[in-house]
């Protein structure tokens, strides 16, 4: 399409002065690449999905809050090798600062509740909706930008934290009619893999390094794994026993390798048995290679899948108890997750759970001829401060052009101002899905 680039002079609206020839220049009317418009009717779906993370938040007695999207690019510099990081959409600006668009939430928050400090009363629960950007090749033609919900509690070292947490994905999924025949929860906690790298006196300073290396293990061969943990310096006798444990699928055999002393198999018995009391059992299940793959997780994580194995994973989050402390604030606890607005989407599409979502207008007010305009604005007017949505026709239309539009917008009712009728004080009314049609006191429409 050529739209003509924006030239000063022109009411909105008023067919805009001719461009003169050299700024007549075509524009792409794409969005740039991997991001997306939201239209009406995909607005429209987005706001359902959104409404129903903010109801869920609601429930939980979580506090909205939010950030820049643009954040100094040092908050997301972190040294484990994460493909976030390789993907981060970073510059610099007019000042010569190093910026970056966010690729997650969840430094923001720690540097929020840092700048906040001392004024906070733990624990804190918020959640967030955001949105968040990498920069790929688009060799890979993926997205560039999503939409993530994120919850998290701050200052709970308990696992009680993680347990409210997926009881709010739980509660999720169930007000869009995903059951645990859809989706499950597979959980682990990364204190196996810590326990495994100190009985092989593996350097703590490793562990973030060896998370990303291991959470590779569904995407590349092993060979390549057994490779890159060698070359971090990891042991070849450690790496047989952390890729043995990690096979495990059972806590009675993690119980057997680790022992019942340490924290793992402790904070994973008690977050099954929390499970069970929170009423969401049969939607989660022990899964000791999975790792998530983002450096700062110190304890549970876990993820939504869909048990189909059709998509990717549909959720994700843990414990990430060090990293307040790494941006230098005091050593508080937190876990939280996030949750991305696209794979959900292909969900709700496959298993036909996407809502009804159309336009919905309760009145359509036209003037039966263009002196009554504004007796059809001081109708709109009423019926909009008595909480009515009105569609006022704002153009001298014939009638069957009226009726055309009040079918596409769903209107409730047609209402005509008329000559005569407003004389008496009258409006004529049309329940359009009836066909019904009366003359009402302007005073008595509600
Ligand atoms: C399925 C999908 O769109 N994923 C996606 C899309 N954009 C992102 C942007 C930043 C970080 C993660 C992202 C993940």
């Amino acid at each position: 399409a050529l739209i003509p680039n924006a030239r000063g002079g022109g009411r909105a609206g008023a067919p805009s002065p001719a461009p003169a020839t050299d700024d007549l220049q075509k524009i792409d009317v794409n969005p740039p690449k991997g991001t997306r418009d939201f239209p009406p009717e995909d607005m429209r779906l987005r706001n359902w999905l959104f409404y129903n993370f903010r109801e869920v938040s609601r429930l939980f007695g979580f506090e909205e809050v939010d950030y820049p999207v643009l954040e100094t690019e040092a908050l997301f510099i972190r040294k484990a090798g994460e493909e976030i990081r390789e993907q981060l959409y970073c510059f610099e600006d007019r000042g010569n600062r190093r910026v970056a668009l966010r690729p997650e939430l969840t430094p923001s928050l720690a540097r929020l509740v840092i700048q906040k400090g001392k004024s906070l009363s733990l624990p804190l629960k918020w959640f967030a909706i955001g949105q968040c950007w990498r920069y790929e090749r688009m060799t890979r033609g993926r997205r560039r930008e999503h939409y993530q919900w994120n919850m998290d509690v701050i200052g709970v070292p308990e696992v009680t934290a993680e347990a409210e947490l997926i009881s709010s994905i739980v509660t999720f999924f169930k007000r869009v009619g995903i059951t645990a025949s859809d989706v499950g929860f597979k959980v682990s906690s990364r204190k196996v893999l810590q326990e495994v790298l100190r009985r092989y006196s593996i350097p703590e300073a490793l562990f973030g390094k060896v998370c990303i290396i291991i959470d590779k293990i569904e995407k590349i061969p092993v060979d390549d794994i057994k490779n890159e943990l060698k070359c971090a310096g990891v042991s070849e006798e450690a790496i047989e026993q952390l890729l043995q444990v990690l096979s495990i699928k059972s806590l009675t055999k993690l119980e057997e390798i680790l022992g019942e002393a340490g924290e793992a198999v402790a904070d994973l018995k008690q977050l099954f048995s929390l499970a069970d009391k929170f009423g969401y059992s049969e939607w989660i299940q022990f899964d000791a290679s999975i790792v998530r793959g983002l450096a700062y997780y110190t304890g549970i994580v876990f993820e939504g899948f869909d048990r189909g194995g059709k998509l990717r994973a549909i959720c994700g989050g843990g414990r990430y108890d060090r990293l307040l402390s790494t941006f230098g604030g005091d050593d508080i606890s937190a876990c939280g997750f996030g949750f991305g607005d696209a794979v959900i989407v292909e969900l709700l599409k496959e298993k036909g759970l996407l809502p009804e979502v159309s336009l919905q207008v309760e009145n359509i007010v036209c003037p039966l001829d263009p002196g009554l305009q504004g007796a059809a604005a001081t109708v709109a007017t009423i019926l909009r401060g008595k909480g009515q949505s009105v569609d006022l026709v704002l153009e001298n239309k014939p009638l069957k052009w009226v009726f055309k539009r009040a079918s596409r917008i769903n209107a409730n009712r047609l209402i005509l101002v008329g000559d005569s009728e407003w004389q008496r004080g009258m409006v004529s009314v049309k329940v359009l899905s009836s066909g019904e049609q009366r003359e009402i006191k302007l005073d008595e429409l509600e």
